[in-house]
């Protein structure tokens, strides 16, 4: 596996402070549910700065492995090793946006305010957040209004107020239109650029295209590739891999 600092986020990336959470090692990981095996003995290393696409088809294991690496799931066997960092103080320096976004039933303002106060945070940090995002008109409005979009770029500023060292996003833009994607997109370039550690699932291979520094292809719960994204798209090694970009069924 090749450095992954020296990939397209990395010239801007590379003047930020690195995370301690990094290198993330992860060893021999598998996961038993319901008595099948939906991880299955998977290593991966990522370096400390850019974008990490996890891909694969449906079912393949991408959204359990996010949720083994943020803490909400134990594996059955193997281990996650985050930099120097103690795996119970792992999770607190993570965020993780869902495709769903989950936010609390009050104004917008208000959303960000909890987790600011939540988190220990500055409060003042609620209307440059709202402003990141391009919510900020939107402050006294109920989140409830808010549309798809404008609802992941919500639930976006509320794993941003954490200050997380890395973000995980579990399809974040599936359900949201061209013009929405693009704009969360953009924010999560400048957050990245700004040196934050990105893992990010999706099944959108133009996205992946757009994003990856590497990605990571999963199938039936194991790791087939991983690859910095200009040799993954031109070159997929595997098979399963190859037939996924060119939009073809994986079995
Ligand atoms: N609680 C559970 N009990 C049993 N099997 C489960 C459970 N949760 C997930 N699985 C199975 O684990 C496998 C991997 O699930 P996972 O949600 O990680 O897939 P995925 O790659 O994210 O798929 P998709 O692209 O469809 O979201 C699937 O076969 C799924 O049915």
């Amino acid at each position: 596996m090749s450095d992954m600092t020296a990939l397209p986020f990395a010239p801007i990336a590379r003047q930020a402070r690195r995370s301690p959470l990094f290198p993330l090692e992860v060893r021999d990981l598998t996961l038993r549910l319901g008595g099948a095996t939906v991880l299955d003995a998977m290593s991966l290393d990522l370096g400390a700065t850019g974008c990490t696409m996890i891909m694969g088809p449906n079912g393949a294991g991408k959204s359990l492995l996010l949720k083994l690496l943020h803490g909400l799931l134990a594996p059955s066997s193997g281990r996650i090793t985050w930099g120097d960092i103690p795996a119970e103080a792992a999770t607190g320096r993570q965020a993780l946006v869902f495709q769903k976004p989950v936010l609390l039933r009050r104004s917008v303002a208000a959303n960000i305010d909890f987790v600011l106060k939540a988190r220990g945070k500055d409060p003042n940090r609620r209307d440059k957040l709202l402003a990141q995002v391009g919510l900020a008109h939107k402050a006294r409005q109920p989140a409830r209004l808010l549309s798809g979009g404008e609802a992941q770029r919500l639930a976006l500023a509320r794993a941003l107020a954490t200050e997380p060292e890395v973000l995980l996003l579990d399809e974040p833009t599936a359900s949201l239109d061209p013009a929405s994607v693009q704009a969360f997109e953009e924010i999560l370039c400048e957050t990245c650029r700004s040196g934050m550690r990105l893992v990010f699932v999706t099944h959108d291979v133009g996205q992946a295209r757009r994003l990856a520094d590497d990605v990571v292809f999963l199938h039936h719960g194991r790791v087939v590739e991983h690859s910095p994204a200009v040799e993954f798209f031109p070159h997929p090694r595997s098979a399963e891999a190859r037939h996924y970009v060119e939009g073809r069924i994986v079995v």
